[in-house]
């Protein structure tokens, strides 16, 4: 496909996405099934193509004076990738598959795409009902904090020290051209190309060969900010896929015992490939047998350390997952918030005096952080908030110093694109004194 027919295409599912108000991922695949000539560096690139617009929907409807999916996209050729207007007037020829020639408004507004005067929400590129919640997490940085939420996200992986080390590991993928993360010591980051895609990883001999894990640099953090260690008693509460277990895992050296589980046994089920692939010898997964079965019941009273890795709304992971921030609604906030309570006060139960619950989720705003770490401590008098100067203490030199990082009611830490070049993520450690 010539670059003119990926941009009609990329129309196409933007469309899509809008008429039928489906997932991103859906709609790309959809159209893959429907255009079955389309290779995958065409699909590929269709697919970069529509995740920077939706990465950029409201900034770049704005400067276009219209929110239509051909505007959108055009808007975002500008913003997101630097076009002038000449150059995306040569892929909108009409010709065949490219798009129809710009209109003179169309070109007039391509040439002075201004920002200047355009709301937090716009130039921020985030809803509007979220304005109050955002402005309250970052304050006189909201826009800033919000554009580099809007940016393209670099692909992290975790080294397994299980099995090796970055420096034996990033010899053996140097024609991926990963650099060390710079404040998760095991880290190895690969940058998106030209088109915004990364390497395919999954596909690697390492990566088949257990040594290394896909995660984000500030997930790799903030897992290793709950101050676990070898020879623990570990509950990973909330394990989904295992991201997280396996990094407990390695960080206690294989000794000591986790016991993982989750709600939802789908989400639960391809932990048992990823443990034996990584080599993971200390962890037991409990699968709930159906609704109100207590897996866990027999460890009340008896965890050093609960992690709660919450559901939540995932908005610390808007560069990843554009879509899903024109498809969050503040009812599914008020569902995570409640869920997220449930699972601390389970969490709670199962803590020995002493023990410690780190709370951690994906998420920007403070409803979701401090304001549950808060809640949580209201009902449960026999639990203390570590303070978040302590975590500091735990973190890499290159984070031990920023303050800027402690989340606004004093809580925990906050992460996020601007400040640490990761996702965004908050992590709050809670001790059982009585
Ligand atoms: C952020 S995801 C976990 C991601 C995972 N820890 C990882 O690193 O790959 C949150 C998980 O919490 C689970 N969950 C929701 N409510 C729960 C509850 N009450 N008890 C246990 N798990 C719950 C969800 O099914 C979901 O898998």
């Amino acid at each position: 496909m010539t670059p003119s027919a990926r941009l009609s295409a990329a129309i196409e599912v933007l469309a899509d996405i809008e008429a039928r108000r489906r997932p991103a991922p859906d709609a790309l695949k959809d159209w893959g099934l429907a255009h079955r000539f389309a290779g995958s560096k065409d699909r590929a690139a269709i697919a970069s193509l529509v995740y920077d617009a939706l990465r950029r929907r409201a900034s770049a409807a704005y400067i276009m004076g219209e929110g239509s999916p051909r505007a959108v996209l055009l808007g975002s050729l500008v913003l997101a990738r630097g076009l002038d207007a000449a150059a995306i007037a040569a892929l909108c020829t009409g010709e065949r598959f490219a798009p129809e020639p710009l209109s003179a408004e169309e070109a007039r507004r391509l040439a002075d795409p201004d920002l200047s005067d355009a709301p937090a929400a716009i130039a921020g590129d985030f809803p509007d009902w979220l304005a109050e919640d955002l402005s309250a997490a970052f304050g006189d940085r909201l826009v800033e904090e919000m554009q580099a939420l809007a940016a393209r996200a670099p692909i992290d992986i975790r080294t397994n020290t299980l099995k090796t080390e970055r420096a034996r590991l990033q010899p053996l993928l140097a024609h991926l051209n990963p650099e060390p993360t710079h404040h998760a010591p095991t880290g190895l980051r690969f940058s998106a190309g030209e088109d915004g895609r990364g390497p395919t990883l999954q596909v690697t001999p390492e990566f088949l060969k257990g040594l290394f894990e896909i995660q984000d640099e500030g997930s790799q953090v903030v897992a290793a900010l709950v101050g676990v260690a070898p020879g623990m008693q570990v509950v990973d509460l909330c394990a989904g896929g295992g991201g997280k277990t396996l990094e407990l895992a390695a960080l206690m050296d294989n000794s000591g015992q986790v016991f993982a589980t989750d709600a939802d046994v789908r989400r639960l089920a391809p932990i048992h490939d990823r443990l034996t692939r990584a080599g993971v010898r200390n962890v037991q997964v409990r699968t709930p047998k159906g609704r109100g079965d207590e897996p866990l019941a027999d460890l009340t009273g008896k965890i050093d350390l609960v992690l709660v890795d919450a559901p939540c709304t995932g908005i610390g992971t808007w560069r990843r997952n554009p879509d899903t921030k024109w498809r969050v609604r503040p009812g599914a906030l008020d569902e995570r918030m409640k869920e997220q309570d449930l699972v601390l006060d389970r969490a709670a139960k199962l803590v020995k005096k002493g023990g410690r619950i780190g709370y951690i989720t994906c998420s920007v705003l403070p409803r979701e952080n401090d304001a549950r770490v808060a809640a949580f401590l209201e009902r449960h008098p026999g639990f203390v908030s570590v303070d978040p100067g302590e975590l500091l203490a735990l973190a890499p030199d290159t984070l031990s110093e920023r303050d800027d990082l402690i989340s606004p009611a004093g809580l925990g830490l906050q992460l996020s694109p601007l400040r640490t070049g990761t996702d965004g993520f908050y992590c709050a450690v809670l001790e059982r004194s009585r």
